[in-house]
């Protein structure tokens, strides 16, 4: 980008998002924005189509509003047609290939047109996925019929790729919050769980519906150890009808119910940063999609991902490409039982997550310090924040 590129358009930058269905998409730009305006001092526009789902996990935000400011963050409502008047900035991010307004469309193209002119950078940024394909389309530009170029940006967990959100100060933060188990406590406490003792097992639970999750809890209930599983209201309560008498739609955060050694906990749903660090405070991290599996893996704890379910089964395409990267460098037998009990789980197969989960435990502590060493290599030279900005300073 040159400087005269500088002076010819306004400075900010746009991030389209539309909520397809959960909080995956909110979930990944609402980081970045937030990350770019705090460590790159990026005016950002955060265009989303649906603030009722961004509140879930924003809970400050008034979905009314058309617009409002959060971590710095400009968020506005994105109506089709846009209710204001569009004004390009340097950038304009789309968020997993939502088809931009076509106001926004039409001043690209005229900006594209007038001699001298210089046209916002525009990028396409894609689902994050370990596939090794990934390394070749990462940053290749596709030019549209009115010849204005638009770029593929690619998260990733090598240097060929677009890199991983991650926050600068976060592994610190991250180690600060463990160092001192009063942190977990606290938060427990403030999130309404009681009966928790400091050395008991505590699971958060945050998956999409699965038989498999019915056979854990059903094998947590016999656990010599006091186990609490915490889980927010949502899709993983809809596969443990059976664990309740009322209907789950009717369960209330903050409520727990007692089976055996098993205390399972309503949790209510928290801002990102609650979210990390209930992640932190945890022993083991149940996740799903693209966000809450990175963030487990920023937690430095064992973690079960159930990836989010794609036609033809290519999601265990996907998770393959995943566990043979975390793998890497693990023994057999971790590996094996780490690997089998997420196959396990997003397969559904009662029969065989049960059975991988206790090879598991007998595996615990290593597979602890892998977490702990796993996010430094995962994280690579650069988190996608940096890589991003540079991509475009270089292009
Ligand atoms: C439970 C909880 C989650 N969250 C956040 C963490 C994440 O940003 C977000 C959840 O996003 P994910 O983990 O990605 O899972 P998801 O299932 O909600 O989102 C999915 O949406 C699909 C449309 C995408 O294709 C998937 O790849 C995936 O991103 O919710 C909170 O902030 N507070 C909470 O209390």
């Amino acid at each position: 980008m040159t400087t005269t590129h500088l002076t010819q358009v306004a400075k900010h930058w746009d991030i389209f998002c539309t909520v397809v269905d959960n909080y995956g998409d909110i979930g990944v730009t609402w980081r970045l924005a937030k990350q770019l305006a705090a460590e790159y001092h990026i005016a950002v526009n955060l265009w989303v189509d649906d603030l009722n789902s961004f509140s879930h996990i924003l809970p400050s935000l008034n979905p009314v509003l058309q617009q409002q400011i959060f971590n710095g963050v400009n968020i506005f409502q994105w109506n089709n047609p846009l209710d204001i008047d569009y004004q390009a900035g340097e950038v304009i991010i789309e968020a997993f290939a939502c088809e931009l307004p076509k106001q926004v469309k039409y001043v690209i193209e005229q900006l594209h047109q007038q001699p001298q002119s210089l046209v916002p950078y525009w990028l396409n940024l894609e689902y994050l996925s370990a596939e090794d394909w990934v390394d070749g389309c990462h940053g290749l530009p596709s030019t549209q019929p009115s010849g204005v170029k638009k770029w593929f940006y690619f998260p990733g967990f090598n240097q060929k790729t677009g890199g991983l959100i991650c926050e600068q100060n976060l592994f610190n933060e991250r180690e600060q919050w463990q160092a001192n188990p009063k942190n977990k406590m606290g938060l427990f406490n403030q999130l309404g769980l009681s009966g928790i003792n400091i050395d008991d097992s505590v699971i958060s639970v945050f998956s999409y519906e699965t038989p498999a999750l019915t056979a854990l809890m059903a094998q947590w209930q016999t656990s010599p150890k006091p186990i609490h599983a915490l889980i927010p209201k949502g899709r993983s309560l809809s596969s443990l009808a059976s664990f309740f008498t009322c209907d789950v739609s009717d369960l209330m955060p903050g409520q727990q119910f007692i089976f055996g050694n098993l205390t399972l906990h309503i949790l209510p749903m928290t801002d990102q940063t609650g979210f990390d660090r209930l992640l932190w405070s945890c022993d083991f991290n149940i996740v799903r999609g693209e966000d809450s599996f990175l963030r487990a893996q920023w937690a430095a704890k064992p973690f079960i991902w159930h990836i989010y379910p794609q036609e033809d089964d290519y999601h265990l395409v996907k998770l393959e490409a995943f566990m043979k990267i975390y793998c890497d460098n693990l023994a057999a037998e971790i590996s094996t039982a780490w690997c089998e009990v997420n196959l396990a789980f997003n397969q559904g197969d009662q029969h065989a997550v049960v059975n991988y989960w206790s090879q598991l435990n007998s595996v615990i502590l290593p597979l602890q310090q892998h977490a702990i060493n796993w996010p430094n290599n995962a994280l690579n030279d650069a988190d996608l924040a940096s890589r991003l900005v540079q991509f475009v300073k270089n292009s």
